[in-house]
C-alpha cells in the first residue's frame, strides 16, 4: 500500500477525474459512504452522532456521512461551522442532496456538545495550511476536551498530511477512517498518535492513475511472498556465511546477541570477530558460531586481519564496539575491503561520521541502520528534526552516499540509494531496550545473505524482528519484561506463522 503526501493524493484525484472519467461527486459519495458504513459497524447501538462539517471537501464527506446515518434512522445532528458561501463544488452538491432529503442543520449550542456520544470530525482534511484560523482553533480544543468518541474523516482536523511541519494544533482522534491511502503523518513520531485506531478505505480511485511514488508499507503478505525459498539441498554455502565484528571487553553481550540472532534467523555459518580475551566467555552461549580474534588496544578492537573476510557473503560491524578512536581503522578497512554487503550499526555509525568520504568510494551494497539519535549524529541535525523529516532526510543521506538506510523507530523507514522507501510498522514498545538493535543487526545480516534484493531483505528482517515482538506479547510476554534475547528465541513464532512451508 502506497503512503502519500497531500500533493500526491491530489494528483491521483485529479488524474482520476481528468483521464479516467471519475466524477468528484461520486468519489465524495464513495468516501462518505465507506466511512458511514464503518461507523455503523463500529456503533451498532443507540449512539447519538454529532457531525461537525468544515468548508472544504472534508466537510463534503461529512455531509454524505450525515445523510447516510439519518437515512439509516440513526440519531445524528449535523453542524456546519463555516458560513454558507464557503461551501462550494462537490461539497455544495452534497449539501444540497442532504437538504433535499429533508434533513436540516443545527447550530453549535451547548446541548449539542453535551447530548451526543460520538463526534464525526469532518472539519479539515489534507487541505489544511498554516496555523488554524477561527473558528477551527477554538473548535479543535473544544473537540479534544469533549467526552465524545472522536472519529476523524481522512485525517484528524488540523494535522498536517506531510512531514516537516513543526507546529500545529489538531484533533486527537480515537478513530480515523483514512481515504484511499495513508498519508506520511501516520508514520511520524510526533503525529502518528493523533490518528488513534485507523483504517484505510478504498473510495474507488483507479490504481492505474496512482502517483508514481515508491513509498510503500511492508505487509505480512509481502513478507510471505518475498521470503526466499531455499532449495531442499541447501547447505552452509546457500544459507550464507556471515561475519560480525564487534564487542570488546566492556560490551561482549551485544556481539553475542547479534551473532545468535543471525544463526537463529537461518545463517549457514556465523563468525564473530572480537578481542581475544572475551572469546572463551562467548563460546558456551554460541556453540554454533565460529570465532576470530582481532587486534586490541585497551580492551577495544583496533584491527581486523583482512583474511577474516575471505569466503564471507556479508559483514556486519559496530555492535558493542565502543567509540574509542582506536577502533576507527577497523571501519575504514571494512569499507574498502568488504566485497559483499556491509552493514554498519551502533558504534560503527559513530565512527562512520568521520569516514563519510570512504563510504562514497564503495561500489558494493552498504547498509546503515541508525536509530533517530544516530541519524542525527550522521546528518548533523537535531533529533527532533530527524523525527519531523525522516522521509526526506533518509532520502538525501541514502542518495548522497549511495547506501541503503534503515532508520529505526516505531515505524522503520528503509530507503534505497535510488530513493525508494518502505515503511515497516511492526513491533511494540517492548523493543525499546538496549540489545534489540543488536538482534536486528544479526537478523538483517542473515537476510542480506539470502535475498538477492537488499531492500526486500531489509524489509523482511525488520518484519521478522517486529512481528516476533508482537507475537511474544500475544503469547507469554509483556512489553515490560520482553528481552532482546527472547526475540532471538522467538523468531520461530514468526517463521511458523507466516511461512508455513
Ligand atoms: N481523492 C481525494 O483526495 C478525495 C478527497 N476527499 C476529501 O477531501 C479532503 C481534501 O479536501 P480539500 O482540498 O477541500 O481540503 P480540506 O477539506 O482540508 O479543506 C480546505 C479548506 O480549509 C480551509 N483551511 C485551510 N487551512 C486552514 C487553516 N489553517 N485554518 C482554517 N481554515 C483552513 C481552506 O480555506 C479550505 O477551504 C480530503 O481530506 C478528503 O476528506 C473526498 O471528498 C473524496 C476524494
Ligand atoms: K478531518
Amino acid at each position: 500500500m502506497q503512503v502519500l503526501r497531500a500533493e500526491e493524493m491530489y494528483d491521483w484525484d485529479r488524474k482520476a477525474m481528468e483521464s479516467y472519467g471519475r466524477e468528484g461527486q461520486v468519489l465524495m459519495e464513495n468516501a462518505g459512504r465507506a466511512i458511514a458504513e464503518e461507523i455503523l459497524r463500529k456503533f451498532p447501538e443507540t449512539e447519538k452522532f454529532l457531525i461537525v462539517i468544515g468548508g472544504g471537501n472534508n466537510g463534503g464527506d461529512g455531509y454524505v456521512i450525515a445523510r447516510i446515518l439519518k437515512d439509516r434512522r440513526r440519531i445524528a445532528t449535523a453542524v456546519q461551522v463555516v458560513p454558507d458561501e464557503k461551501i462550494k463544488g462537490d461539497a455544495l452538491y452534497h449539501k444540497r442532496v442532504y437538504e433535499q432529503s429533508g434533513y436540516s442543520l443545527s447550530s453549535l449550542s451547548e446541548e449539542v456538545w453535551n447530548e451526543n456520544t460520538v463526534l464525526v470530525d469532518a472539519m479539515l482534511g489534507i487541505g489544511v495550511k498554516g496555523a488554524l484560523r477561527a473558528p477551527f482553533d477554538e473548535l479543535v480544543s473544544k473537540v479534544n476536551e469533549s467526552q465524545m468518541h472522536r472519529i476523524s474523516v481522512d485525517i484528524p482536523s488540523g494535522l498536517p498530511a506531510d512531514e516537516g511541519v513543526k507546529e500545529f494544533q489538531a484533533v486527537k482522534a480515537d478513530t480515523t477512517y483514512i481515504v484511499q491511502a495513508p498519508k506520511q503523518s501516520l508514520f511520524l513520531d510526533h503525529t502518528a498518535g493523533y490518528y488513534g485506531e485507523w483504517k484505510v478505505l478504498d473510495i474507488g480511485l483507479p490504481p492505474m492513475a496512482s502517483p508514481k511514488v515508491s513509498r510503500e508499507i511492508w505487509t505480512e503478505g509481502a513478507f510471505a511472498e518475498s521470503f526466499p525459498v531455499l532449495p531442499g539441498s541447501a547447505h552452509k554455502g546457500t544459507r550464507g556465511k556471515g561475519l560480525i565484528v564487534g564487542g570488546g571487553r566492556m560490551m561482549p553481550g551485544a556481539l553475542m546477541m547479534a551473532a545468535r540472532a543471525s544463526i537463529r534467523a537461518g545463517a549457514g555459518l556465523t563468525t564473530a570477530a572480537t578481542v581475544r580475551d572475551i572469546i572463551p566467555y562467548l563460546t558456551p552461549s554460541l556453540p554454533e558460531a565460529m570465532f576470530a580474534g582481532t587486534g586490541e588496544s585497551s580492551g577495544v578492537i583496533s584491527s581486523v586481519d583482512p583474511e577474516v573476510l575471505e569466503g564471507k557473503d556479508a559483514v556486519a560491524v559496530g555492535v558493542g564496539m565502543g567509540r574509542e578512536p582506536e577502533s576507527r581503522p577497523v571501519i575504514e578497512m571494512l569499507l574498502s575491503r568488504t566485497s559483499g554487503p556491509l552493514l554498519i550499526d551502533a558504534d560503527g555509525l559513530y565512527h562512520l561520521r568521520f569516514l563519510l568520504d570512504d563510504l562514497k568510494k564503495r561500489q558494493e551494497v552498504t547498509v546503515l541502520t541508525p536509530h533517530f539519535g544516530e541519524m542525527a549524529h550522521l546528518t548533523g541535525e537535531e533529533v527532533s528534526e530527524v523525527k519531523r523529516n525522516p522521509f526526506s532526510l533518509s532520502r538525501s543521506l541514502a542518495y548522497e552516499y549511495g547506501v541503503y538506510l534503515v532508520l529505526k523507530g516505531p515505524n522503520t523507514i528503509i530507503t534505497t540509494p535510488e530513493g525508494s522507501q518502505i515503511i515497516e510498522p511492526s513491533g511494540n514498545e517492548g523493543l525499546s531496550k538496549g540489545g534489540s538493535g543488536d538482534v536486528l543487526t544479526g537478523v538483517l545480516l542473515t537476510m542480506l545473505m539470502q535475498h538477492e534484493s537488499p531492500v526486500k531483505a531489509l524489509a523482511n528482517g525488520c518484519f521478522l524482528h517486529g512481528r516476533t515482538a508482537e507475537l511474544l506479547i500475544s503469547k507469554n510476554r509483556t512489553v515490560l519484561d520482553l528481552l532482546p534475547t527472547d526475540l532471538t528465541d522467538g523468531l520461530s513464532l514468526t517463521y511458523r506463522t507466516f511461512l508455513p512451508r
